[in-house]
C-alpha cells in the first residue's frame, strides 16, 4: 500500500437502474441468506430517469466505514450492509491506480475503510424500488473499486443479500431472477434475458399516487405471508414456474397480449396473496383499483390489451403501454381522470420523458381541463383531481455504469467526505 502519510483518496461512482417486477417475488425460503420461494422476472426501467447514483471511495485516512444517503449520514451496522460490504471485501483484488501512484494489494483491502454517499433521483421507501437501484449500486460500485473480477450474474448475487429485488438492477433491458436449489444460495442470481434494445416500443408510465412512506415494508410484509398464507405455496409451487416459463416466450416473440395478461394477473395475485396475510396487508388504495378499473375496460374494449399494470408493494402503478401511439391515449386518460390540484404545474407533475405530453396534444394545464372524457369512465362529471401526486413517463433501460465526470461524483475528490 502507499505511504499512508499521503493520505491519498481513490474513487469509484456509478449510476443503476431500479427495476419493476412483472412476475413478483414475493416470500423467503432462507430470511438471512435473502433466497426467493420461486423466480421473477422484471423490465429495468431507464436510468435517465429513475436511477442511484453511488460515490464509493477508499483512503487509509478514512478511520471506519461511513455511509450518506440522500445527503444524511446513515447508519452501516444492518446486517444487509454488512453482509455486502464483507461478501465484496473477500474478492477484492489487487488495485494499481499508475496516475495516482496508489498500489493496494488483496491483503490491503481488510484494513481499509469506506466511504461510500448515494443519491436517489426519486423517492426513497415509498414502493419505487429505491433498495433495489440502491443496493445493485452499492455492490457494483464496490466491486469496481475493489477489483473485483466478478461477473454482473456474481455481483447480482452478493446485490440479493442487500435486497432480494436489487438482484435484477445489475442487467438492462428484462431480467430473470433464478431462485436457484443451493442451500448456501450460490445459484440464486440474476440473468438477462433480452437487452433493452430487444422491446424498445414499449413506453412506462408511473402513476405515483403516494410518495410518502409505506405501513409496511416488503420485509415484514412478506415474512407475514411466508409464516400464514396457503394461497402463497400454491402461487410457488404451481402458478409462477408456468407463468415464468410463458413470460420468458412472451418477451422473446414481442408478444404483447401474452406479456399484459400474464403481469396483470401476477400482481393481482401477489395483492390477492397479501390479503390472504394474517392479517392482511392492504397495498393498493381506491385510486389503484380506479386505474386498473379503467386499463381492464380499455383492454376489453379495444379486443386486445393496450396496457399492463402491474404494482408493487404500495399504491402506485406502473402501466407498460404497447408503443408509443397508445401510451399517448393512457397519458390523456389518466390525466383526465387524475387532474393536477389546481396550483400545480405541468412541469412538476409530469416527469421523465415529457415528449410522450406533446403526442398526448398537452401543453398546459388548460389542455388537461378540456381533453375528452375516456369512453371507460362511467360519470365524467367526477374527476379525481390530486389523487395522483405526479407520473413519471419512461422506457426500459440500461444495466450499472460507471461514470468518469467528476461533477458526477457525490465525495470530494480530495477529502472523501460529502461535497
Ligand atoms: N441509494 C441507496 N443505497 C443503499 N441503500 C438504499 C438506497 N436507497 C434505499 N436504500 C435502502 O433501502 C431501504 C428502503 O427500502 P424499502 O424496501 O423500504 O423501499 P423501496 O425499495 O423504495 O420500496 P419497494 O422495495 O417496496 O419497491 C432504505 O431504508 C435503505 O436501507
Ligand atoms: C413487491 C416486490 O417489489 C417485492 C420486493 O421486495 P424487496 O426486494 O424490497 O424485499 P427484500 O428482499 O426483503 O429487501 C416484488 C418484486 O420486486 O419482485
Amino acid at each position: 500500500m502507499a505511504e499512508e502519510s499521503q493520505k491519498w483518496v481513490l474513487m469509484v461512482t456509478a449510476q443503476t437502474p431500479t427495476n419493476i417486477a412483472v412476475i413478483k417475488y414475493w416470500g423467503k425460503r432462507d430470511e438471512t441468506l435473502i433466497l426467493p420461494v420461486n423466480d421473477s422476472i422484471s423490465v429495468t426501467l431507464d436510468p435517465e430517469h429513475l436511477c442511484t447514483t453511488t460515490t464509493v471511495s477508499v483512503s487509509p485516512a478514512f478511520d471506519q466505514d461511513r455511509m450518506w444517503l440522500n445527503g444524511k449520514e446513515i447508519s452501516l451496522s444492518g446486517g444487509r450492509f454488512q453482509s455486502c460490504l464483507r461478501e465484496i471485501r473477500s474478492r477484492a483484488t489487487d488495485v494499481h491506480d499508475k496516475e495516482k501512484g496508489i498500489k493496494i494489494t488483496k491483503k490491503d483491502w481488510e484494513k481499509l475503510n469506506v466511504h461510500i454517499a448515494s443519491y436517489n433521483n426519486f423517492p426513497t421507501a415509498a414502493g419505487l424500488a429505491s433498495s433495489a437501484a440502491g443496493f445493485a449500486c452499492l455492490v457494483f460500485a464496490l466491486a469496481k473499486l475493489m477489483n473485483a473480477n466478478e461477473d454482473h450474474s456474481q455481483l447480482s448475487a452478493i446485490a440479493r443479500r442487500g435486497s432480494g429485488s436489487a438482484c435484477r438492477s445489475l442487467y438492462g433491458g428484462f431480467v430473470k431472477w433464478i431462485m436457484g436449489k443451493d442451500e448456501k444460495g450460490t445459484d440464486s442470481l440474476a440473468v438477462q434475458l433480452a437487452d433493452e434494445k430487444h422491446w424498445d416500443e414499449l413506453v412506462i408510465v408511473i402513476a405515483v399516487v403516494s410518495s410518502q412512506q409505506k405501513e409496511t415494508s416488503s420485509t415484514t410484509g412478506m415474512r407475514d405471508t411466508v409464516e400464514t398464507s396457503l394461497l402463497l405455496q400454491h402461487r410457488a409451487k404451481e402458478v409462477v414456474p408456468k407463468r415464468i416459463l410463458k413470460m420468458e416466450e412472451a418477451i422473446k416473440n414481442h408478444d404483447f397480449a401474452s406479456f399484459a395478461q400474464l403481469a396483470c394477473t401476477d400482481s393481482n395475485q401477489f395483492h390477492a396473496v397479501c390479503l390472504d396475510t394474517c392479517p392482511p396487508i392492504f397495498y393498493m388504495n381506491d385510486t389503484s383499483h380506479r386505474i386498473i378499473s379503467l386499463v381492464e375496460k380499455w383492454n376489453r374494449a379495444a379486443g386486445t390489451p393496450q396496457v399492463a399494470y402491474t404494482f408493487d408493494a404500495g399504491p402506485n402503478a406502473v402501466l407498460i403501454a404497447r408503443n408509443r401511439e397508445t401510451a399517448a391515449l393512457l397519458v390523456q386518460k389518466l390525466l383526465f381522470c387524475f387532474p393536477p390540484k389546481s396550483d400545480a404545474d405541468l412541469n412538476s407533475f409530469v416527469l421523465g420523458d415529457k415528449s410522450i405530453l406533446k403526442d398526448a396534444g398537452v401543453d398546459s394545464l388548460e389542455a388537461i381541463e378540456s381533453l375528452p372524457a375516456p369512453p371507460e369512465i362511467k360519470d365524467p362529471s367526477q374527476r379525481h383531481r390530486g389523487d395522483v401526486s405526479y407520473f413519471i413517463c419512461t422506457r426500459p433501460g440500461r444495466g450499472p455504469v460507471v461514470l468518469s465526470d467528476e461533477s458526477q461524483f457525490l465525495l470530494n475528490p480530495e477529502t472523501g467526505l460529502p461535497k
